[in-house]
Parts: structure tokens; C-alpha cells; sequence
């Protein structure tokens, strides 16, 4: 188990990315959700050995890993946020490449890249140039060298960034299978990125957890708080001064909008069940009118 303990992290200037925070991870698919700034990056850097914390402890079956890397590295695979590759080597070439680095060589190295192409559906462009991959196939070569070493952790940030809608739910699928036997943590400002497939959700704003739960306690959080009405468009700045609209609709005349709030907002109001991206709002605005 992969252990986050009373993190922070300060970087020059003062700015408190993480901010005391405690995240234990087991087997499942973890959607670390938060807006932008809120510290994921940073908390998934730590995670993944790159950056250390300012204070806290990481801690990998048993031993410190902020002292010592080398068996939390050997166990996790990550694909940060801006992960780039070499546009003239090939995916199979750029893979091996990768292989060789971390120690795997010959026939076995050349079985798991063939392997890990077959996984993220790239057989067939194994030896066309980076150059000329999609978004879409380049994020999949990302997944797979972070999947090299077959590690039983897997840390992915912002994943499905630039993606287009189908490869983003090859993309979700994937990490969702893979999480059967492993631990994936993934961050995301995209709720849907998470929705059907996070076993657990923890919502991060200002360095800290503000949930840590089953998507469904979530949801529970906002029942009754969801509303959908009915306004004319020039109504719509003051309503959204007035209360958080997670949704709206605009039609010529007038504009659907769907609002949280404790009690119905207006006459014509109609209660709603909530969905994930209502109480992942719900939970980021209250953070900001209480900070
Ligand atoms: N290397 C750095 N030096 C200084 N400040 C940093 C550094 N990295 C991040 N920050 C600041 O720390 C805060 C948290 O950033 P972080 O990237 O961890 O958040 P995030 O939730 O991943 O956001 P995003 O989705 O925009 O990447 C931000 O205010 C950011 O500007």
C-alpha cells in the first residue's frame, strides 16, 4: 500500500500547493478530482517520487520512501501531465528505448513491448514516427511506458487531456480494467473522466481534501440541493451571482438552467436527482465561499 501522510509542499514563493494533506491508496481506480491549482499535479509529483515534500511522509510497504525511492519507483508507473517523447523514433523504437533505461533488455524486453502495443491498440502504427500519432495514440504510448514494469501502482495525471470523445472512453476503459488488480490514481478537472469508472473519488481544492469517498456518498451529499429551472436570458447574470449553475441550456428566448441550492430558488423551480458533476461542484463551491 502506497501511503500519503500529512504532505505539503511549499514552493519558492511562499505558494502552499499541498496543505497537510493524508491519502492512502489500495486496489481500485482512484479520481483524484480538483480545479486547476488545486494541487494535483503537485500531489501526484510526490507520489510519484519526482518532487519531494516539504513535510509529511511517503511510505511504501513499510519503509520510507522519500529516504529511499528505489522500491516504490520499481513498483509504480506514471504518466505526467506533460509527458513528451522523441517525434523521429517510432512507438515500438521510443518503447524499447524506455525498456532498456529501466533495466529491461532482450527477448523479455521485446515481449513486453509487443505486449503493452497490443494493450493500448497501437500494433498497427508500431512503426510509424511519434511524429505522425494523434493526440489520442500518443497519450496511448504514455500509458504504456507507465506500464513497463508491470507496476502494481499507477499514477496518471490529467490523462485524457486533448483527446477526442471516443478515445477518451477507450482511454477510461483501459485504466478501468487495469485497476482490477492494482492501485491507479488519476487526476482530472473532467468529472465524466472518472464518473463511471472511480471505485473512489477524492476532491482536492486549495492542497486539501474536501471528500474522500464512494462516487454515490458524493452524490448523496447535494440530494434535494439540485434544481433545474427556467429563466429569461436577461435574468440569467443575477441568478448566477445568486447561486452556483452547474448547467444551462440557452434556447433563443430563454435559458434551462440547473442550479444548486438548500431550498427551491424559484416558484417554478423542479427538483432533481443530483449527478457527480453537481456534487463535485457542490463540494468546490462551498470550499470557496468557506476559504
Ligand atoms: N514548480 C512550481 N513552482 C511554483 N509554484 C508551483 C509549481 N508547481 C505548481 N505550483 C503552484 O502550486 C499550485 C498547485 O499547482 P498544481 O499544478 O499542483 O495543481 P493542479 O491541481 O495540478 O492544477 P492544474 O490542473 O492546473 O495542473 C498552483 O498555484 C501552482 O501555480
Amino acid at each position: 500500500m502506497l501511503e500519503l501522510i500529512d504532505i505539503t509542499k511549499v514552493y519558492k514563493g511562499h505558494k502552499r500547493a499541498v496543505d497537510g494533506l493524508t491519502l492512502r491508496l489500495g486496489p481500485g481506480l482512484v479520481g483524484l478530482l480538483g480545479p486547476n491549482g488545486a494541487g494535483k499535479s503537485s500531489l501526484l509529483r510526490i507520489a510519484a517520487t519526482v518532487t519531494r515534500p516539504t513535510g509529511g511522509q511517503v511510505r511504501f510497504a513499510g519503509g520510507d520512501a522519500v529516504a529511499k525511492p528505489g522500491p516504490l519507483r520499481r513498483a509504480l508507473g506514471y504518466l505526467p501531465q506533460d509527458f513528451g517523447v522523441y517525434p523521429h523514433l517510432t512507438g515500438h523504437e521510443f518503447l524499447s528505448y524506455l525498456a532498456a533505461v529501466r533495466g529491461l533488455a532482450g527477448r523479455s524486453a521485446r515481449a513486453r513491448v509487443g505486449e503493452l502495443l497490443e494493450l493500448v491498440n497501437l500494433t498497427h502504427a508500431a512503426k510509424r514516427p511519434l511524429g505522425g500519432y494523434s493526440g489520442g495514440m500518443l497519450r496511448r504510448v504514455g500509458i504504456a511506458q507507465a506500464l513497463l514494469a508491470d507496476p502494481r501502482i499507477i499514477v496518471v495525471d490529467e490523462p485524457t487531456a486533448g483527446l477526442d470523445p471516443e478515445e477518451r472512453v477507450r482511454f477510461r476503459n483501459l485504466l478501468s480494467d487495469l485497476s482490477a488488480d492494482r492501485s491507479v490514481l488519476l487526476s482530472t478537472h473532467i468529472v465524466s473522466d472518472v464518473e463511471s469508472v472511480a471505485t473512489r473519488i477524492v476532491v482536492v481544492t486549495g492542497g486539501r481534501i474536501r471528500f474522500d469517498g464512494e462516487p454515490v456518498e458524493l452524490q448523496r451529499g447535494v440530494a434535494g440541493h439540485v434544481w433545474e429551472l427556467t429563466v429569461p436570458p436577461a435574468e440569467l447574470t443575477a441568478l448566477q451571482r445568486r447561486l452556483p449553475v452547474t448547467r444551462l441550456v440557452r434556447t433563443a428566448e430563454q435559458v434551462r438552467v440547473r442550479v444548486l441550492a438548500a431550498h427551491r430558488p424559484a416558484p417554478d423551480a423542479t427538483p432533481v436527482p443530483p449527478d457527480l458533476e453537481d456534487a463535485y461542484l457542490a463540494v468546490v463551491h462551498r470550499t470557496r465561499v468557506t476559504t
